[in-house]
């Protein structure tokens, strides 16, 4: 665990609350391993002469109907009642994160049933679960643990899959996919380690309620049997003569509450600093039937050497309203070497095609496709494994947010040498050596010593950098990078785009780069992709930017967007008028025309083709021909 979560576990003793729970839980603690070894005898020494006394200076709290000294009962009782109610948090736990983590592993029609099981489960009242387990396990301190186990497991379970399902949506995961990890190494060395803290956290502030429910099982006779006793056995003991002797009745229930305390403040304080929430695989299909829309072949689909081939690619989630289709038909190539990017307003649909690329659509959205070539080969009629093994070698992926993007409780070295090993077969050593070379190769300074460091140890440029490595542990042919210098100062940012430009010119590895900025996009590409609406709008060289020659009227307005040296910054900016598509309702013909000033009739009718020869299409009624006024300005290459 890195060290900056264990400075958060000690801050909690700093706190009063955090400190005396502490304090408490230790004592509690300590009690329950050395009371019987201390204490043992006093506490089952029968003395015929005082049986069920009151308090005296003898016998604190008096005397049991065999003479026996209470308050050492109740001493000698911690062990068996906190040990019980330990092993039954522990089965707790275990059972919950089987099930929890069940959809993770399991296919997704299996692990749908284990969801509907915890549901199901999770909607009964664990009191009754668990006096229902105290019966089909039979009475005694076996069934009573199993039985509190397994009623605490359905909490555990949800808890399990709500983070489960937060981790899993994480980039560092995204990233351990596309390297090929595998689902059950996925869940051991990624997921879990990360989900390990809220659910210690949880257990400790459980182990408190298994601790009443223990107690309450024994008083009712159904959990500890004699001649063993636990706190909730000496309360039932000592109910017959409450009126007459009641300190031997409340002091096990005072213990009860006490060591419950411990364990629930503890819990909470812990779980207050940390901020950790307490209790209270992509589905791919190549489409069939007729498309839903003509697709006009152009000439791009001849292109020889070619990386990646997509055909009218679509991605669709499910909706109140009926399914949404945010990317509506997307078709382009990208041929070896070649940087291609992609530009649009937000909500475009630009990082869902990256992530359809990178095979990263999570259920219940699905991606389709007439035609999805990856190197050549249908990714989408591929089965899983040899999907994990095309891309964990011949793919990488390069995300936004360089926070995200690696494992924290990993080591960077060990996440580079992760996939390549699976892969490429090297042994640990080789693997190492290879990630500490690929580190180097994207200039991490001092690469031995990095690759041995936590990712919070990096700057947010040498995470990305290290991401960028992560990718080039294979032979990567195509790098998609969505936004990668979004989250990077200016300097830091010229330093990563020139780092990809610098790998595509040496390896003549093709790039996707995303970006909502049409200049970075000028800066390091061939060819930009206009996206508008989840279509494509224009296909243009770079070149025609800079000449002014981009013909759709959406493209035009982007360019016009972009502030420059000339630009009075006294004088509002320049946007676009009206509101982008929302894609729940996206209106008949021209999705641009309500904002297009060209629009016609036929524009808001009928949904025109991306047509054009020369490398330069474009998807527009009335495309224009003029040459724009203001260009963009390139920067520097
Ligand atoms: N899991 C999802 N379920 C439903 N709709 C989604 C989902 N993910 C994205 N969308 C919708 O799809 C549309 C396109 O999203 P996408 O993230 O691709 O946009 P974008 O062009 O990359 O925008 P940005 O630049 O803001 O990232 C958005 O309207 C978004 O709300």
């Amino acid at each position: 665990m890195p060290t900056n979560r264990r400075r958060g576990w000690s801050a909690v003793l700093r706190t009063p609350l955090g400190l005396s729970a502490g304090v408490l839980l230790l004592a509690v603690l300590a009690l329950a391993v050395l009371a019987p070894m201390l204490w043992n005898d006093q506490a089952s020494a029968i003395d015929t002469d005082h049986l069920l006394e009151g308090s005296s200076a003898q016998h604190w709290l008096g005397t049991d109907n065999l003479g026996r000294d209470i308050f050492y009962r109740v001493l000698v009782a911690t062990r068996q009642s906190i040990g019980l109610a330990l092993l039954a948090t522990a089965i707790a736990v275990l059972t919950g994160l089987l099930l929890g983590t069940a959809p993770a592993v399991l296919g997704r029609r299996s692990g749908r049933l284990a969801t509907a099981v915890v549901n199901v489960a999770v909607a009964f009242p664990g009191l009754l679960l668990a006096l229902f387990f105290a019966v089909v396990f039979g009475v005694g301190a076996k069934g009573a643990v199993l039985a509190i186990g397994f009623a605490g497991a359905p909490a555990f379970a949800r808890l399990t899959q709500t983070l489960v399902a937060g981790v899993a949506a994480r980039d560092f995961v995204a990233a351990a996919r596309i390297a090929g990890v595998g689902r059950i190494r996925l869940l051991v060395r990624h997921i879990l380690p990360n989900i390990a803290e809220p659910l210690v956290v949880n257990a400790t502030i459980g182990a408190g309620g298994a601790l009443l429910a223990f107690s309450g099982l024994s008083f009712l006779g159904l959990g500890v049997q004699a001649p063993a006793y636990d706190w909730g056995r000496l309360m039932g003991e000592s109910l017959n003569s409450i009126y007459v002797h009641p300190a031997a009745a409340l002091a096990p229930g005072v213990a009860v509450v006490v060591a419950g305390l411990a364990f629930n403040l503890f819990g909470e304080a812990v779980a207050k600093l940390l901020g950790v929430e307490t209790i209270g695989p992509g589905r791919y299909a190549r489409r069939r039937g007729a498309p839903v829309e003509p697709v006009v072949p152009t000439a791009q689909y001849v292109v020889e050497d070619v990386v990646l081939s997509v055909r009218d690619l679509r991605v669709s989630f499910p909706g109140p309203q009926g399914p949404v289709t945010p990317v509506r038909g997307v078709s382009f190539t990208i041929g070896h070497g070649e940087a291609v990017g992609v530009v649009g307003e937000s909500g475009s649909g630009k990082s869902l095609t990256a992530l359809a690329v990178a095979q990263l659509i999570e259920s219940p959205g699905t991606v389709t496709a007439e035609r999805f070539d990856f190197l050549g080969e249908p990714v989408l009629e591929l089965t899983e494994a040899e999907r994990r093994r095309l891309l964990g070698t011949s793919f990488a992926m390069v995300f936004q947010d360089p926070a995200t993007s690696f494992n924290p409780t990993m080591r960077v070295g060990s996440q580079l040498a992760e996939g390549a090993r699976e892969h490429q077969g090297l042994s640990r050593r080789q693997a190492m050596a290879r990630a500490v070379d690929r580190l180097r190769a994207v200039r991490v300074p001092a690469a031995e010593r990095r690759a041995r460091q936590y990712p919070h140890e990096f700057s947010g440029g040498m995470r990305q950098r290290a991401m960028i490595g992560m990718g080039l542990m294979g032979e990567p042919a195509l790098i998609v990078a969505d936004e990668p210098t979004t989250a990077l100062d200016v300097t830091v940012q010229r330093q990563v785009l020139r780092l990809l430009e610098s790998i595509r010119t040496a390896d003549d590895v093709a790039l996707l780069l995303i970006s909502h900025d049409i200049t970075v996009i000028g800066q390091v590409c061939d060819r930009v992709l206009v996206m508008y609406a989840g279509r494509i709008v224009e296909d243009l060289p770079v070149s025609a930017l800079a000449t002014g020659a981009a013909r759709h009227p959406y493209t035009r307005a982007l360019l016009a967007a972009v502030p420059d040296l000339d630009t009075d910054l006294d004088q509002p900016l320049a946007v676009i008028p009206g509101r982008p598509v929302d894609p729940a309702r996206v209106p008949a013909g021209c999705a641009f025309a309500a904002r297009c000033e060209f629009a016609t009739d036929r524009c808001r009718t009928e949904n025109p083709e991306l047509t054009g020869a020369d490398g330069h299409q474009v998807a527009c009624w009335h495309p224009q021909l003029q040459e724009l006024g203001r260009p963009l300005r390139m920067g520097q290459r």
